[in-house]
């Protein structure tokens, strides 16, 4: 049975495929609604934190490119440029109800060496104890894993899943462009059911996440297992579900039964 009501740390995890249109461009609307939500969410208590993909889309559109550079340092420099814009977007529009921002930018890594590791939990300690709401995407500059591999390395699902560990979150939210964890991929096969939770992350459960992601996103469903297993062992909750409409996060800390909730390991 899930129970968020007193899940006070959040982690959300936003994806490029949720925050743009299909032409590649932001999705003003949606940015602005989730925004307004979670900022709703952090005044009714709660703590947020926001792992925010989008800086390379962002970039394209700041620069007037038709389309996403081909070689690595011209994807890295547009996700550099498009940071700055996607930190400007998000401060500018938090700001409008009062809340402070902070940017976050990490590689996956970090949690290999025990200084570093425990130099980032200390900053999110802080930053959350300030009130703040950090934003966090990965270093697109200093790693270029995620930006080359992101089906196999797992995009910032994984990353997200680390950020919740490290910043001792309760519960991690990855908003997706699909209603959760289907047992087979629902846009090849339509009798596809939706599974509601997902106690133990079995071979079986593997299989049905094998299926490729849509064209924007990146890594599909099994990045978003691997997340889970992060998550779910490190005794965060976590629940996949659509991102289309922000506002189901309210019915989320209602405990209505929206998307895949994976519980935390015992
Ligand atoms: N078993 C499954 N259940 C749900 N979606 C699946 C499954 N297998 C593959 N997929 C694909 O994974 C996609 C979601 O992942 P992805 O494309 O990376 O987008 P995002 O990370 O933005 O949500 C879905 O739109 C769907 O095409
Ligand atoms: N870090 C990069 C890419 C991250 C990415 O594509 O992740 P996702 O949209 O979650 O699959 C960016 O902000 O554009």
């Amino acid at each position: 049975m899930r129970d968020f009501s007193k899940a006070r740390r959040v982690v959300v995890k936003v994806g490029s495929s949720t925050l743009t249109h299909e032409s590649g461009l932001l999705n003003i609307r949606r940015v602005e609604q989730l925004v307004k939500v979670l900022a709703d969410i952090e005044n009714s208590g709660r703590q947020v934190v926001l792992v925010s993909s989008g800086a390379m889309a962002v970039g394209v559109g700041k620069l007037g490119l038709r389309e996403k550079p081909c070689d690595m340092p011209g994807k890295q420099a547009v996700a550099a440029i498009g940071q700055c814009e996607l930190m400007y977007i998000y401060d500018k529009h938090f700001s409008e109800y009062n809340h402070v921002t902070s940017q976050v930018l990490l590689t996956r890594d970090v949690v290999d060496d025990p200084m570093r590791k425990r130099n980032v939990q200390n900053t999110f300690e802080r930053l959350l104890g300030l009130g703040t709401i950090p934003i966090v995407n990965e270093n697109d500059t200093v790693c270029t894993e995620e930006i080359e591999h992101a089906a196999t390395f797992g995009d910032n699902d994984t990353l997200s899943a680390t950020v919740a560990e490290l910043a001792g979150a309760d519960l991690l939210v990855i908003l997706s462009d699909i209603d959760g964890l289907f047992d087979g991929n629902p846009r090849e096969n339509p009798d596809a059911k939706l599974l509601h939770e997902v106690k133990e992350i079995t071979p079986e459960i593997e299989a049905c996440a094998a299926g490729a992601g849509s064209a924007r996103g990146t890594g599909g469903m099994i990045t978003k297992i691997h997340a889970a297993q992060i998550a779910t062992a490190a005794g965060v909750d976590m629940v996949i579900m659509n991102g289309a409409q922000p506002k189901r996060l309210y019915d989320l800390f209602e405990n209505a039964e929206i998307g895949t909730y994976f519980p935390a390991a015992k």
